[in-house]
């Protein structure tokens, strides 16, 4: 008589229970289990950072069932005839996968479709369901025109996610951004992680010291101001130089902004410039470290609806590059400029030529603030730094032109405007810039490019429909709807900034609505360009700095107008991408010197 081994009878065991669960018992026992995991354990509080963990489990369970079958067909092996065989191993973890998953997704969808507090809002079936829904849409559309469709179809709060609403609302942005604000920001913001920013600390825990050495970093300071303006003028005129070179030949604005505002990023923010607008290629090809910045930022597209893919792609990086090479590669381009400038230590500043990056290290030591000093912390910086300091800029710069462009008689009354300031044209091709026009210009005091800078701004804003927000444990009220606890806000602003509701004429281009018509500003709360309360840019003077600088400089300098192509017309706003940051499409422009 044959004795068992102790093998065997884990394999008769082993048989015996893989059967079972594939009697309908078993099965049942399955459904049940995905039902409950659902409703004691999904239901509650977010999952997205564990995602890598829930696959890392499902692949683990899969892999032991199917080995398990497979021992138990090839122990059989040696005491009869095959039970199973490979196609019985795929069909088991099949049945075992669907007894599991199919009803416990059939438990999220009914939940979410009727049991929801957000099942009331109207929105497209599929998106309640899942995100997976606009994931698909953003393959094919881009966000501001997928939602613009969306207000056209259900009015203007439409359910766009299971716990998500989109509301398109002149009150919205100082609801969920305002001082006091009890909504925090959204789990999108998580994706950077490991490395973690001031713009993904998503809670009050934290923020405040980082948010001070940003505000040390870009310090207002009488002592920085001279030299900030100096430097940014510094650029203005190179680019003017390369324009002047350029005369009368049509240029593609759209990259020689990017130049301009990433040679003036990295210079000061790192201290290191790239002198791209000096060597502007005649082809107009962005250069590779703001294309490989762009390239990364492009990736939110799609991570932005769904952070949970991001996250995975985050961590799968490593083992499938391809899926995520452009996101970890902007990211590695920050980190590595981050160590350089370390490594720099102090040596790198000048008498009076510190960069961010020196006055943030100093200002954290100075306060002890050791979080703020750490490596992951000042790579995400880094990064945040590079985008937020140069896409935003670049964008503005690119929409103000293009408005600029088409319209001459504003055009003439805002370069009049900056000659009566004290601008004078007077870069020359041969000339160095340090030296000239040594002029003082009130830069804040130029109304009307300004109103034209806030048009550009409310038109085409540089977060066309990003800083998603969401409620925590109380429910807020927009006009008279209350939003439930724990709902995320879509609040896009390249649709507030175009409500009638909020704006006469909405869809014009009247810079006159921020200086001499004020009534054409129905509801300024919807004009929130900088976002505003705790989640302020800490980058606004900067930034307003730039593009006045810039503009002006030009406006003295040149007439310019689009070249006449009829693509030309409107490809800038056409082909602009909504990707977090909006990155307008090409804009090609004629300039003729007024030297
Ligand atoms: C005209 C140019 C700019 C515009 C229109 C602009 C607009 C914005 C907006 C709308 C936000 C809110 C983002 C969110 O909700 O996630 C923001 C945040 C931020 N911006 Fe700017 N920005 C500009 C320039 C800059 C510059 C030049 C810098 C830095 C060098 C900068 C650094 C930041 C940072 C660090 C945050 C995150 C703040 C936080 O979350 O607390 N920005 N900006």
């Amino acid at each position: 008589m044959e004795t068992r081994t102790p093998y065997d009878a884990f394999l008769h065991d082993t048989h015996t229970i893989l059967s079972w669960m594939a009697t309908p018992v078993g099965i049942t026992c399955l459904g049940f289990l995905g039902i409950l995991s659902h409703r004691f354990y999904f239901i509650r509080g977010e999952h997205h950072m564990q995602a890598p963990l829930y696959i890392a489990m499902w692949v683990l369970a899969t892999a032991l069932i199917s080995t398990l079958s497979w021992l138990v067909d090839h122990g059989f092996e040696y005491y009869g005839p095959r039970e199973t065989g490979i196609s019985a191993i795929l069909r088991i973890t099949a049945v075992l996968n669907c007894a599991f998953f199919f009803p416990l997704f059939t438990s999220v969808a009914v939940y979410r479709l009727s049991e929801h507090p957000l099942r009331g809002f109207p929105g497209p079936r599929l998106a309640a369901v899942s995100k997976l829904w606009h994931v698909y849409h953003m393959l094919r559309a881009k966000n501001y025109i997928l939602l613009e469709d969306l207000q056209t179809r259900y009015g203007n709060i439409v359910r766009t996610g299971p716990q998500e609403l989109t509301i398109i609302h002149p009150d919205i942005l100082g609801v969920i951004g305002g001082h006091g604000t009890p909504c925090i920001k959204a789990p999108v913001y998580d994706i950077q992680r490991p490395l973690v920013s001031l713009n993904t600390i998503r809670t009050k825990q934290g923020y405040a010291s980082r948010r001070k050495r940003w505000d040390d970093a870009l310090g207002l300071s009488t002592s920085y101001i001279p030299d900030k303006e100096r430097r940014v003028r510094h650029f203005a005129t190179l680019l003017i130089q390369q324009l002047q070179a350029s005369s009368g030949c049509p240029i593609n604005m759209t990259t020689w902004f990017s130049h301009f505002a990433f040679d003036v990023m990295t210079d000061l923010a790192f201290g290191r410039s790239f002198d791209l607008a000096q060597n502007l290629d005649p082809t107009s090809k962005l250069h590779h470290a703001p294309a490989l910045l762009s390239r990364g930022i492009n990736l939110l597209r799609f991570f932005m609806p769904a952070p949970w893919i991001g996250i995975l792609c985050v961590k799968a990086a490593p083992y499938v590059p391809v899926i995520s090479r452009e996101w970890n590669n902007a990211q590695k381009w920050a980190a590595d400029m981050c160590d350089v400038r370390l490594e720099q230590g102090k040596e790198a500043d000048g008498e009076h030529r510190q960069d961010a990056f020196s006055r943030f290290t100093t200002s954290a030591r100075r306060d002890k603030d050791e979080d703020s000093l750490d490596r992951l912390a000042l790579y995400g910086d880094a990064f945040t730094f590079a985008i937020a300091g140069s896409h935003t800029t670049a964008a503005v710069l690119t929409m103000l032109f293009y408005e600029l462009a088409r319209r001459p008689e504003l055009q003439g009354r805002a370069r009049r405007e900056a000659v009566e300031a004290g601008l004078t044209a007077t870069v020359r091709e041969d000339q160095n810039m340090m030296e000239m026009n040594d002029v003082v210009v009130a830069w804040d005091k130029l109304p009307l490019l300004d109103g034209c800078i806030n048009e550009s701004l409310r038109l085409y804003p540089v977060l066309p429909t990003a800083g998603l927000r969401q409620t925590v444990d109380k429910p807020v009220k927009v006009g008279e709807t209350l939003i439930p606890p724990q709902t995320i806000i879509v609040a896009p602003r390249w649709l507030i900034g175009r409500l009638e509701s909020a704006f006469e004429q909405a869809l014009d281009f009247i810079p006159e609505r921020w200086t001499t018509k004020p009534h054409m500003v129905k509801n300024p709360v919807a004009f929130s360009p900088f976002a505003n309360g705790r989640h302020t840019c800490p980058g606004k003077q900067l930034g307003l700095l730039e593009v006045r600088m810039a503009a002006a400089m030009i406006l003295v300098n040149f007439e310019f107008s689009l070249d006449p192509g009829l693509e030309n017309q409107t490809r800038v706003v056409d082909q602009l991408e909504d990707a977090f940051t909006a990155n307008p499409g090409k804009l090609e422009i004629i300039f003729e010197s007024l030297n």
